[in-house]
């Protein structure tokens, strides 16, 4: 197993919302906003996936942008009412003209309203044009803060390029939906609802005629929008799966280039490349049927309205002006009507997109609340002064005292770790019951075969994991009572993957520290015998590593992990067998330097090789989920029959062969 990314790592992060608490944004999922995150995998609930309920949650996102939507609402609905009046003048314009009286002054009076009505309709338009832009960008600050803090086992859950997917093509699509969708019902329902008005005024008969037509297209378009919305969701389903593979196969290039699997990979992605394909076509099938229905019913209104009113005219029922005006507010219903047609269409679409959206808002994030003062009294003991550390299992064990977490020779220990039980799945467990103590200073080596869980011992003291049951002390103090960040604050893990960024070198050593003084740079940078890497790149300490650090060997990658964790200058060093990819030259000027780090804090060290068990102070044997034997190397060699047999399978004896990986 390796170690997900170091805690270092995140200390240069940006300061994350308190744990439960939403990042800012606007309120989102209910799941989310509630602060209490759902369970793992929870998505959701299931809503109702009629329009209205789509424009209601769509409504929802706007909060914090209500002012300018308001704002946008009256500039469109005066931009609608100038739009409205301009069919009223044609109407005088031409009665005017049959009258013989030609009233020339209301053509200047049709330009300025025109022009007026142009420039308050454009700036509803940006006004509700940014509200998209500005919800989208809450939006992807909420998933980006979510994402960055979730539980470490959901990360196990979850593809990371599906993840990835979510904020980038999930919001572009929401983005246009917002701005577009939200634009368009609002400019349609109200110009529509203003011609409507005004036709019912001229004449009622050949409105019924055009609502007819128009509610048929309305019937027709209705049922094709939840076909259009399971579409859209499967299209988006397919693009975050076609990210997460391609993100696969990316990163295990060389792999895929060995085992000549490109073919292979690439029709897997050709795969979901193809089922996005089909779920675009379907969608675009569906829209395809809605727009030449709406056309139809435009066009059969018009139709209707030239042969009736033609003779409602002839009868001297209306005049040739109330017909003029009628057809104009006909036309002006066309624009608006299809936009409202099109906006559910889209809407249905975007609901697809903040489906995956919502679900991510709702994944759990890392628990660090405080605990709730306690109050200590006669049923707990009466002494008042202990702490308690609940398990996520909902087991309570008193954590000691500083006192009482005393190591052999006094002082308080770096790490306790008391009657550890964890396992990845309910029934499996890995750790059956683990105690150890680390000093606070001097080298621990951990050392089990292949599985025992060492990896998982460093991800819970990481604080990735939360024991079942059991006490974990910091300096003496319990976990649950410093909190995940309190506990990351004091260590720094060197894991087996180094988690180099892209950045400079330098960016990398000074990820946990930014703004560290050049002399502790040059401290660690000599620690971590980095001088000569960084005189060898053209750009020196500022040279530029590749993603993942590919830019250098995999020895210096490592000890580049080694000074971003020594320049934290951690109470507890966490290295998973750190000189796994060094010369022996490296090895050996390493190991002198551990030697001065190991005089000042404590150094935990998950070991395979000799000559990292010889220099430890004490070795401990993890099996079967417990320390099964504790000691220094020549004593357990001759004591323990376990820890003989693994060095002399070769994890720990030089005789036995070659170092294990
Ligand atoms: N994320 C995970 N989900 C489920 N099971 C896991 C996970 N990580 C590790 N395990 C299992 O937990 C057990 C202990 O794994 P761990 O990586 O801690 O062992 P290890 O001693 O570090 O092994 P190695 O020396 O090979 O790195 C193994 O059986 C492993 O399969």
């Amino acid at each position: 197993m390796t170690l997900p990314a170091a805690p270092s790592d995140a200390r240069g992060a940006p300061p994350a919302p308190a744990a439960g608490q939403d990042p800012p944004g606007p309120p989102h999922a209910p799941a989310a906003a509630g602060g209490e995150p759902a369970e793992p995998g929870a998505g959701p609930a299931p809503e109702n996936r009629t329009v209205r309920a789509a424009v209601r949650r769509m409504f929802q996102l706007t909060a914090g942008h209500r002012r300018g939507l308001a704002l946008a609402a009256v500039l469109t609905l005066a931009a609608s009412a100038l739009g409205l009046v301009q069919p009223l003048v044609a109407k005088e314009f031409v009665d005017s003209g049959g009258r013989g009286e030609v009233r020339w002054l209301l053509l200047p009076a049709l330009a300025a309203l025109f022009v007026t009505e142009a420039v308050t309709g454009a700036g509803g338009r940006f006004l509700l044009e940014r509200t998209g832009e500005g919800v989208v960008r809450g939006l992807r600050h909420s998933l980006v803060a979510r994402l960055l803090r979730l539980r470490m086992k959901t990360y196990d859950e979850h593809r990371a390029g599906d993840l990835v997917s979510r904020v980038t093509t999930d919001t572009c699509l929401l983005r246009e939906v917002v701005a577009q969708a939200l634009v368009d019902l609002v400019v349609g329902v109200l110009a529509a609802a203003g011609a409507v008005a005004l036709m019912w005024w001229i004449d009622p008969l050949l409105l019924l005629l055009v609502t007819l037509t128009v509610a048929a297209a309305a019937a027709v378009v209705t049922s094709l929008l939840s076909g259009i919305r399971a579409a859209a969701e499967r299209t988006q389903g397919a693009l975050g799966e076609l990210a997460a593979d391609l993100e696969r196969a990316l990163r295990a290039l060389p792999m895929v280039r060995v085992h000549r699997a490109e073919e292979r990979e690439a029709r897997r992605i050709g795969e979901r490349v193809d089922t996005a394909y089909g779920a675009g076509v379907r969608t675009a099938k569906l829209a395809s049927v809605m727009s030449p229905a709406v056309e139809l019913a435009v066009q059969g209104s018009f139709l209707l309205v030239l042969v009736i009113g033609g003779m409602r005219v002839a009868a001297d029922a209306d005049s040739l002006g109330d017909l003029v005006a009628f057809l104009l507010y006909a036309s002006y219903l066309v624009m608006p009507l299809s936009s409202v047609f099109r906006a559910a269409g889209l809407l249905q679409k975007g609901m697809g997109a903040f489906q995956r959206i919502d679900a991510a808002l709702a994944l759990p994030v890392e628990d660090d609340r405080p605990p709730r003062p306690r109050r200590t009294g006669p049923a707990h003991g009466g002494t008042g002064t202990g702490t308690e550390d609940r398990a996520p299992g909902g087991t309570e064990h008193r954590a000691g005292s500083a006192a009482e977490g005393c190591a052999p020779g006094g002082a308080t220990p770096a790490l306790d770790l008391r009657d550890v039980h964890f396992g990845y799945h309910p029934g499996r467990p890995v750790l059956r019951g683990l105690s150890l103590t680390v000093p606070p200073r001097g080298r621990v080596a951990l050392v089990g075969r292949s599985g025992a869980g060492k990896s998982t011992v460093f991800a819970l003291i990481a604080r990735f994991r939360d024991p079942d049951s059991g006490t974990l002390l910091f300096d003496g103090r319990p976990a649950g009572e410093l909190g995940r960040r309190e506990c990351r604050k004091r260590l720094a893990v060197v894991g087996q993957v180094p988690h180099l960024v892209h950045g400079t070198l330098l960016e990398n050593i000074t990820y946990a520290v930014p703004d560290a003084p050049p002399e502790e740079i040059d401290r660690v940078v000599g620690l971590a015998n980095l001088r000569e890497v960084a005189d060898r790149l053209p750009g020196g300490l500022h040279s530029t590593l590749g993603d993942h650090g590919g830019r250098l060997s995999a020895g210096e990658q490592q000890r580049v992990a080694i000074a971003r964790a020594l320049l934290t200058r951690p109470r507890l060093l966490l290295l998973d067998e750190p000189t796994a990819h060094l010369d022996p030259v490296n090895e050996a000027e390493l190991s002198a330097a551990l030697d001065g780090v190991a005089r000042e804090c404590a150094l935990l060290v998950i070991a395979h090789r000799l000559a990292t068990v010889r220099t430890a102070d004490r070795v401990l044997l993890l099996e079967n989920g417990v320390i099964a034997a504790n000691g220094r190397h020549e004593d357990l060699l001759t004591r323990s029959a376990s820890y003989r047999r693994l060095a002399l399978a070769g994890r720990a004896e030089p005789s036995a062969g070659p170092a294990a990986p």
